[in-house]
């Protein structure tokens, strides 16, 4: 599988969705795999809970980026310059441990048409980190989503996260950080728009 494309698009498998029952019955399991007991009063209620917590982590399984990105502004005076709409706060799942990864995404185009509100940028980066994801494949996610879209001159996206599933496990290493981009149009042909948008994310 590459880092672009799930295995399958999420509405093909709208069909395959277990119940809620089963989600909470697999929840028990968890539960007792972990080494507690599911029928306690505590816990009692807790598979409940984090089915419905999943609805929320997941949710971007059930939107569109597409229609999300479908009301462009024609009238902004004729701006043509970069757009940069930095430390968009999100969070994700890894899809190898299903352990969060908590950052900031950075992403700025060049309009050409028309441009977008504002707000519709962070609603993008939910709509692909509220799924199971490699940070690499949210970030190609989200620039094209964009560049499809808005069909600007070019896109740029940058990813700075840290990854709970390598400080709370595994290597148990805090505080480390990752960093992912992904360029389209003049972004991916000129160096100066990339070094541009670096030092713009940057500038404080
Ligand atoms: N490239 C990439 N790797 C990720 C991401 N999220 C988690 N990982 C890594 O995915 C790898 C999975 O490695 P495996 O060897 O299959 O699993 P593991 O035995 O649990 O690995 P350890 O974390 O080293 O204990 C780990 O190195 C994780 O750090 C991501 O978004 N991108
Ligand atoms: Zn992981």
């Amino acid at each position: 599988m590459d880092a672009k494309s799930p295995a399958k698009p999420p509405e093909s498998r709208a069909n395959l969705r277990p119940s809620r029952e089963e989600a909470e019955a697999a929840v028990r399991t968890l539960i007792a795999w972990a080494g507690d007991d599911p029928t306690r009063e505590g816990l009692i209620d807790t598979p409940k809970r984090v089915a419905k917590a999943f609805g929320e982590f997941y949710k971007g399984y059930h939107e569109d980026a597409a229609e999300t990105l479908d009301r462009v502004f024609d009238e902004a005076g004729g701006y043509d310059d970069i757009i940069l709409v930095r430390d968009i706060p999100f969070f994700s799942h890894c899809e190898h441990h299903m352990v969060p990864f908590i950052g900031k995404a950075h992403i700025a185009y060049y309009p050409k048409g028309g441009v977008v509100g504002l707000s519709k940028l962070a609603r993008v980066v939910d709509i692909f980190a509220r799924r199971l994801q490699m940070q690499e494949r949210l970030t190609n996610q989200i620039a094209e989503a964009i560049d499809t879209g808005l069909d600007p001159r070019g896109v740029a996206v940058m990813l700075e996260a840290e990854h709970h599933c390598v400080s709370m496990r595994g290597a148990h290493k805090s505080g480390v950080s990752t960093i992912t981009t992904s360029f389209t149009g003049i972004f991916h042909k000129d160096p100066a728009e990339r070094a541009r948008f670096l030092s713009l994310v940057q500038h404080r």
